[in-house]
């Protein structure tokens, strides 16, 4: 056969699957067309947009965004619709039903990780389990956990301090330092027996990467092509490192519960007088039930703010081991499902978040100046660890904590999969099976809401500014039934470990905010990474002037290097 002949047979069988195409889907495509989009080809749709540049992909999918007044675009290719909306009161319609509960089938690339760990679960599973861990994210149980939070915070800045005035890239440090926290936390299990935080940490932002490069890879789409190459190969590698130690923290903390050692009795034993007298700190005011100093709810109330009662007030792993016990509740597999959900969802977002943080203070001297001297009026010069009860006092380091999810949102994207036809606020139907995606990022950046969106301001959550504003508009725990289950967590260490950094030392960068490359691999990062520099904090004296020249010359260094 000459090329003439197989390129009409190929031509005649595209033809044939875009006309078999549009009459089996035809319906629901002609209802998808009317959402506003860029221009679409037969059967590749808008496969054509798709870039091996992650971080030009990002730009390039924001900048179709900023193109819609409507604030809805449609994508697609083949039978597949996608439509990203960002109008908060579209994103209520989606995120605010109790219905659409289902993650897009994007999430299945996850199940080889995470299986039908909470973040991916749908239907009964979800909803049983939901029930089973959110009580274990009660402020009553993170209360107890605040001595631990002190504890890996001091222990992160003995780490870095032999290391001031040297170029680092903040998210190595801070990735392993979340791991460590929260297998002493959630998992119940000591630091000090687990040596594995940076490994496991590099393993995941590795993981996601290799995820991320997939869903823009169509040819890996069907599992036995990937499975066949090199990421496929790769990701079989980073599994069993990923794996291996979640199976080993189950493991040891099961042990534990056999020699009777319960999570927080043990750690009361090992925190000595100091940290226990912290946690009696922690423990004793159980009426205020925000994290949040103003009460400037980031939701309103939902399952995180039901309380279970104090004898079911039991730390995570420990609820699900207990839940295993006689295997009737949650399955072994089950177990190490959800183990390896919060272990990603619970570190990787909130090492992106601090990253971020330090990142921003340490160009933007003036808001990093007025956090310290916040610190100073808590603390004075004692360095003492933070009570639950400081923690409401640090208001401007919450609201710069607050500015900065805004600004640089750890999970920039999220999907769900409709299961019947919705109208959304702006008029048009999303047929069912219509794949939408939230995308914080936009919503955060949306100029009808946030005057001036690009500019890093805490002042955008003074109460009266956030009582203006649409409950849907600030959405980086996404919002609804399905919202983060460790919202109330991530706040509260991430306001002990952010200040105890700020206690202790300044940071300098010098890549202003909004030269950022940012990639979205799956948590939101940078292509540069966080490269900084730490100097010893001296209250009361002029802070420590970098001079420009060194402080570039840091930042390339760090960027090389990661
Ligand atoms: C700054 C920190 C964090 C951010 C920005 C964040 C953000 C989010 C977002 C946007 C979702 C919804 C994802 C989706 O629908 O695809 C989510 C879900 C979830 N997050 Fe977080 N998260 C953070 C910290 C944490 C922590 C500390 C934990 C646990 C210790 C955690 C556990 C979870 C879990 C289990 C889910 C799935 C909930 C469900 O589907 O019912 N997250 N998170």
């Amino acid at each position: 056969m000459d090329l003439t002949a197989v390129l009409a047979v190929l031509g005649l069988a595209l033809a044939s699957l875009y006309t078999w195409f549009r009459f089996a889907f035809g319906e629901r495509l002609a209802l998808a067309e009317k959402v506003p989009g860029p221009p679409s080809y037969p059967l590749i749709g808008h496969l054509y947009l798709l870039s091996s540049d992650m971080s030009k992909m990002f730009r390039n999918t924001v900048e179709i965004g900023k193109k819609s007044p409507e604030k809805v675009v449609r994508l697609g290719w083949m039978h597949r619709v996608a439509v990203a909306l960002w109008n908060p009161d579209d994103v209520e319609v989606i995120l605010g039903s109790s219905q659409m509960l289902d993650k897009s089938q994007d999430y299945r690339f996850f199940k080889p990780w995470l299986g039908d760990g909470l973040l991916i679960s749908s239907g009964d599973t979800w909803r049983s389990h939901r029930r089973l861990i959110a009580p274990t994210f009660h402020i009553h149980v993170l209360k107890q956990f605040v001595h631990l939070f002190n504890r890996n915070s001091k222990a992160l800045c003995e780490k870095l301090s032999p290391l001031t005035g040297q170029a680092i890239d903040a998210h190595d440090y801070l990735s392993e330092a979340t791991v460590e926290i929260l297998l002493e936390t959630a998992m119940g299990v000591d630091r000090s027996t687990q040596k594995r935080g940076l490994e496991y940490a590099s393993a995941v932002m590795k993981m996601c990467y290799i995820l991320h490069r997939r869903h823009f890879r169509p040819w890996l789409w069907p599992d036995i092509l990937f499975g066949l190459s090199e990421d496929g190969r790769r990701q079989q590698r980073l599994l069993t490192i990923i794996h291996g130690l979640t199976h080993d923290v189950v493991k040891k903390r099961k042990e534990e519960r056999k020699q009777g050692i319960t999570a927080g009795l043990y750690r009361r034993a090992a925190g000595g007088a100091e940290q226990n007298a912290l946690l009696q700190d922690s423990t004793a005011d159980c009426t205020n039930d925000s994290v949040m100093s103003d009460g400037l709810a980031l939701g309103l109330k939902d399952d995180l703010d039901e309380d279970v009662g104090e004898k079911k007030r039991i730390a995570f792993l420990d609820q699900l081991l207990d839940a295993a016990e006689d295997g009737v509740v949650l399955s072994d597999k089950e177990v190490e499902e959800e183990v390896n959900t919060i272990m990603f969802e619970g570190h990787d977002t909130t090492a992106a978040a601090s990253s971020f943080f330090l990142c921003i203070m340490g160009v933007q001297h003036d808001v990093q100046d007025r956090c310290a001297a916040e610190l100073k009026d808590i603390f004075g010069h004692s360095d003492r660890p933070a009570t639950f009860q400081d923690t409401l006092q640090m208001k401007y380091l919450e609201r710069c904590i607050m500015e900065t999810l805004r600004l640089f949102p750890p999970v920039p994207i999220l999907a769900r999969r409709l299961t019947e036809d919705v109208k959304i606020k702006s008029g048009y139907v999303l047929p069912e099976s219509t794949t939408v995606i939230l995308a914080p990022f936009m919503v955060h950046r949306d100029p009808d809401t946030y005057p001036n969106p690009e500019k890093f301001d805490p002042d955008n959550f003074l109460p009266e500014r956030c009582a203006d504003r649409h409950y849907y508009s600030f959405i980086p725990f996404s919002a609804g039934p399905r919202s983060c289950v460790g919202r109330k967590y991530a706040m509260l260490k991430l306001k002990i470990l952010i200040s105890t950094i700020l206690r202790k030392f300044e940071v300098r960068s010098d890549i202003p905010y909004t030269d950022y490359q940012l990639v979205g691999d799956i948590i939101l990062k940078r292509k540069e990474g966080f490269p900084l520099r730490l100097y010893p904090r001296v209250f009361d004296k002029a802070p420590v002037m970098v001079p420009r020249a060194e402080a570039t010359a840091a930042s390339v260094g760090a960027a090389e290097a990661s």
